[in-house]
């Protein structure tokens, strides 16, 4: 299967800016990247990136042998261009920095059936689909997933739903940093421990510390 892996190369994770710097959020994006674009090979999938400026290729960042496709056009747009444009062929959108997902889950996404398949993020966005069907297109930031199922409705256009937590665990904010280090088992788990994070619990909650940074 096509797999597009859309990653946003200048500023990524700017939602980050709090608890890391303009550096560490680059290295950690690429970290989580490299954990997805592992996970979407093992799964059998063939990734494209798809990236907003030119990146540096190369297997330490889990790059070797991908093509990479730069675009700098918002990210609806430019996903939008990626998606089937032949009766019969299949597209999944897979995003960057869904940091748990793993063989497993990606295959499960890419064998639920449906004109389109999605796996929700929490927070109402859209973190994986796969488009069996030229008349469905994207519409990103928001409620998309709500979005995409009105655009699938209104297409006439057939959704399987993915119930996965690893692919509805998006790293967006600090406190997502803590499902990373509790359920994570790829690079950029091991950078977050390496740059001096760990899980706290206090009065029972789950955070994240660090420790020396
Ligand atoms: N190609 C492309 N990818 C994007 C773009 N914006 C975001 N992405 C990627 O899409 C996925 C979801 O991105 P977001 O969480 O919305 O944005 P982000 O840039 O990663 O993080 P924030 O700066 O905190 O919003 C991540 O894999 C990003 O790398 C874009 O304009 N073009
Ligand atoms: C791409 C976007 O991601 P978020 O901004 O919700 O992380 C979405 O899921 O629509």
């Amino acid at each position: 299967m096509q797999v597009v892996v859309p990653y946003a190369a200048r500023d990524p994770k700017s939602r980050l800016a709090d608890v890391l710097d303009a550096d560490e959020r680059r290295t950690f994006a690429r970290a989580m990247r490299a954990d997805v674009l592992d996970a979407v090979r093992a799964a059998g999938g063939a990734p494209t990136l798809l990236t907003t400026a030119p990146v540096a290729s190369g297997a330490a960042d889990g790059l070797g042998g991908v093509p990479v496709v730069v675009d700098d056009r918002p990210l609806t747009d430019a996903v939008n261009d990626a998606l089937p444009d032949e009766p019969g062929e299949t597209v999944a959108v897979v995003m960057a920095d869904l940091a748990l997902a793993t063989p497993e889950s990606l295959s499960r996404l890419f064998e639920t059936p449906g004109e389109v398949a999605v796996a929700p993020g929490r927070g109402g966005g859209t973190n994986a689909l796969v488009v069996r069907h030229l008349d469905f297109r994207v519409d990103y930031h928001g409620a998309s997933y709500r979005d995409h199922r009105r655009i699938a409705a209104e297409a006439g256009l057939s959704v399987g739903v993915v119930d996965s937590m690893r692919l509805a665990t998006d790293v967006d904010e600090p406190a997502d940093l803590a499902e990373v280090l509790v359920h994570g088992e790829g690079r950029a788990c091991d950078w977050l421990a390496d740059a001096g994070f760990e899980v706290t619990v206090r009065e029972g909650r789950v955070g994240v510390a660090r420790s020396d940074g």
